[in-house]
């Protein structure tokens, strides 16, 4: 835990979390913090997280331990309202549904990160965050096929009572009536990709997104480099192959299916058209998308299971 005199805790919980990683939640503050000045911050709506933490942000007289306390999304609003940030450290409490950023930490499950013995004896991690047209990211942002996934995934979410996996697959079966591949005007730094179709691209700083699918199997959070993963023109009949693979990270064994680069910038033209943008799970309509690395933008603090 990031202690000091001084420390503030605050929770910036989502209160539509999973029930059960509430009640645990609640349970961990309540015997780790019995005198400690500790603040709770229900979020009441849609980007009410980036809101709060924005408070915070402004708050630099005074270091903060800050939680985020709920899946990808509640995550991608606080990160933005906290980018760059020096005296604040930011510790997940993965309560979602998905939660793929802290998948990162492989050697971490979500119990451990649920672990407040774990935190206290836990190690500060830098993170880069992905920029896209003002807005930050800190997991992924993609183009294509993908999106539209994405899309049909939150769509089941709000209309059935489905969680886990299996609004992934409904949303990957709804994306297939519509073509796969389409046209993509890429830059990457210098170097206009002369290739034009493709199904998805996908730039990453973590390593996992989609409910588990794996991208960049290399990409480091803190290397300050975009990890790129396109997607070659896949057909109908491929894939099932590709997401097979795609999940594995093995995909990169097949250079028909896709291949993965690394930059620092990455444009897509669009002649001032807006396209779907999948930023953490989140959905945008931009224009002439410019994606670039921020370095260095987030302290995390993870747990750790050394014994001392
Ligand atoms: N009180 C609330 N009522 C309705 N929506 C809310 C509330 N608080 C937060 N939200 C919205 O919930 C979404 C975030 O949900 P959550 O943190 O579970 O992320 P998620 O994208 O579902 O991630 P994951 O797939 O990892 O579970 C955001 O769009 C946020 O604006």
């Amino acid at each position: 835990m990031a202690e000091g005199r001084n420390m503030k805790y605050v929770f910036i919980v989502n209160p539509n979390s999973r029930k059960e990683g509430l009640y645990t939640l609640m349970n961990q503050i309540k015997s780790h913090f019995p005198n400690e000045k500790v603040i709770i911050e229900k979020t009441q709506s849609m980007n009410h997280a980036c809101h709060i933490a924005r408070k915070y942000a402004f708050k630099e007289e005074e270091p903060i331990h800050m939680f985020a306390c709920g899946g990808d999304g509640t995550l991608h609003e606080i990160v933005n309202g906290i980018a760059g940030c020096k005296h604040i450290t930011l510790s997940i409490v993965p309560i979602g549904t998905g939660n793929d950023f802290v998948k990162y930490f492989d050697h971490l499950s979500r119990e451990d990160f649920l672990n407040f013995d774990l935190l206290k004896k836990g190690e500060i991690v830098r993170c880069d965050l992905l920029k896209v047209n003002g807005e930050y990211a800190i997991n992924t942002i993609s183009f294509g096929f993908d999106v539209h996934v994405a899309m049909h995934v939150n769509e089941y979410r709000k209309k059935l009572p489905v969680r886990g996996i299996l609004p992934y697959y409904l949303g990957m079966l709804s994306s297939l009536r519509k073509p796969i591949s389409s046209s993509f005007d890429i830059q990457i730094d210098d170097h206009k990709l002369e290739e034009k179709i493709f199904s998805f691209v996908v730039i990453t700083n973590g390593r996992y997104y989609g409910g588990g699918y794996k991208p960049c199997p290399q990409a480091l959070i803190n290397d300050s480099k975009l990890d790129i993963c396109l997607i070659r023109d896949v057909k109908r009949t491929e894939i099932l192959k590709l997401a097979k693979v795609y999940e594995k990270g093995d995909h990169l064994n097949y250079p028909d299916l896709a291949y993965v680069t690394k930059g620092n910038v990455v444009s897509l033209h669009t002649n001032n058209q807006e396209i779907y943008t999948n930023l953490d799970g989140e959905i945008r309509l931009l224009k002439n998308p410019t994606i670039e690395i921020v370095e260095n933008q987030i302290q995390l603090l993870i747990p750790s299971k050394n014994k001392e």
